[in-house]
Parts: structure tokens; C-alpha cells; sequence
């Protein structure tokens, strides 16, 4: 059976691989929304990525398909945080998010093979950021490191040094929770062994 990634996330790539996942990976194309829940707005770019990737060409009958999307959400806020995209956007998010506990959510989306339908779930761990002073926060801004990351930061990089704790799947902050994903894969007929 044919696995493949909707994903041009290196990140997501990285986690599969490492868990001894054979796949190969699609752009999807998607063009992402973002909606006032942040689960919701995870969960629809997931099932967009993974839909788009399995009804464009080259994809058959039998071929698996697993998407995801991830944001950043601060309780209360009002505000769903996607992709940082230049120096400022860090500098501004991590400012909404130091000294406090955010949410992190990934969507994540499988298509075809053994299962019906398109599976949808979301996943959420809580982060604690220590706070940050204003030389800090620029260095990081500068460093380069968090544009194109949901929230503006990568907890998988030299952001680790701001996080005080999490509540929930680590794998799940750096773009794609393996322990959902692999129950879902599997009731598409798609086993790591
Ligand atoms: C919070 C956080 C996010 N991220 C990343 C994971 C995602 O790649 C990115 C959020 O962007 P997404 O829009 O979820 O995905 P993407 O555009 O990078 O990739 P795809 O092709 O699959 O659509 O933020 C980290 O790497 N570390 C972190 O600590």
C-alpha cells in the first residue's frame, strides 16, 4: 500500500522517519484558514491538505494520505496563532506568549486504504514559557529560527531554553502527535512494523 505525506514540513518528515515510518511525501497546496477556534482551524487545514493530496493526480485507489497543521492559541485571547512569517511576527507572538501557558494544537488528518472516510482528530498539549526580557526576545526574533513555526518559536531549537514545562505529547508541539497519528494510520491499514 502507498503511504504519503502531505507535507513540505521538515519537521514532519523527521518524526515519521524516525519512528520507522515508509512513506513519501506531497505539497498539498492547501491555502491554510484560520478560524477563532484554534481546534477547529487545525483540524480543517489537516483534512484540506490530506483531501487535496488524495484527489490530485497520482494518487490511486489504495493510497494512504496523512496531513496535519498546528497553531498556537493563548486561552482566553481570541487570537489563533499560525506561522510566523519575518522577524517581527516572532518578536510579536513570543511576546504574547512569554511568561505564560499557551496551547498547542495539531490537526491531523488520514485518507484512504482500510478506513472510511477522512479521520479528523485534534490533539492539545499545554506550554509554560518562563518570561523573557526585551534583549532576549530580539535575539531570538533575529536568530531566524522561528519564522515559518506556528507561535514563533521552535521548542524542538534554542527555544527549549524558554520552555518551563508541557502537559502532553512533545511530539505533538513540533508539528505532528506520533502517538494519535499512529492509531489513526493504523485503522487505515498503515503499521510502522
Ligand atoms: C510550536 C512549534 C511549531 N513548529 C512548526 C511545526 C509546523 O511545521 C509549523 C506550523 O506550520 P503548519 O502550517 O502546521 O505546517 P507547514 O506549513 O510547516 O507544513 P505542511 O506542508 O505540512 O503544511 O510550526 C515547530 O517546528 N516547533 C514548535 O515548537
Amino acid at each position: 500500500m502507498q503511504f504519503v505525506l502531505a507535507s513540505e514540513s521538515a519537521r514532519r518528515v523527521d518524526l515519521l522517519r524516525m519512528v520507522g515510518y515508509d512513506f513519501v511525501g506531497r505539497k498539498s497546496g492547501f491555502p491554510e484558514v484560520s478560524l477563532s477556534d484554534p481546534a477547529e482551524t487545525a483540524v480543517q487545514n489537516a483534512r484540506g491538505k490530506a483531501l487535496a493530496v488524495a484527489e490530485g493526480p497520482g494518487a490511486s485507489a489504495g493510497t494512504v494520505v496523512l496531513a496535519a497543521d498546528t497553531v498556537v492559541y493563548v486561552p482566553g485571547s481570541g487570537e489563533v496563532l499560525g506561522q510566523a512569517k519575518s522577524e517581527g511576527d516572532v518578536r510579536r507572538m513570543l511576546g504574547l506568549l512569554e511568561g505564560r501557558e499557551h496551547e498547542v494544537y495539531s490537526g491531523v488528518a488520514v485518507v484512504g486504504g482500510d478506513g472510511d472516510g477522512v479521520s479528523v482528530e485534534s490533539v492539545r498539549t499545554r506550554v509554560r514559557m518562563r518570561g523573557l526580557s526585551e534583549p532576549e526576545l530580539l535575539a531570538y526574533a533575529r536568530l531566524g529560527e522561528g519564522v515559518g513555526k506556528a507561535g514563533g518559536y521552535a521548542i524542538q531549537g534554542t527555544a527549549a531554553l524558554f520552555v518551563e514545562g508541557i502537559e502532553g505529547d512533545y511530539t505533538n508541539v513540533v508539528g505532528l502527535p506520533l502517538s494519535t497519528t499512529s492509531r489513526m494510520l493504523e485503522e487505515h491499514g498503515v503499521r510502522w512494523y
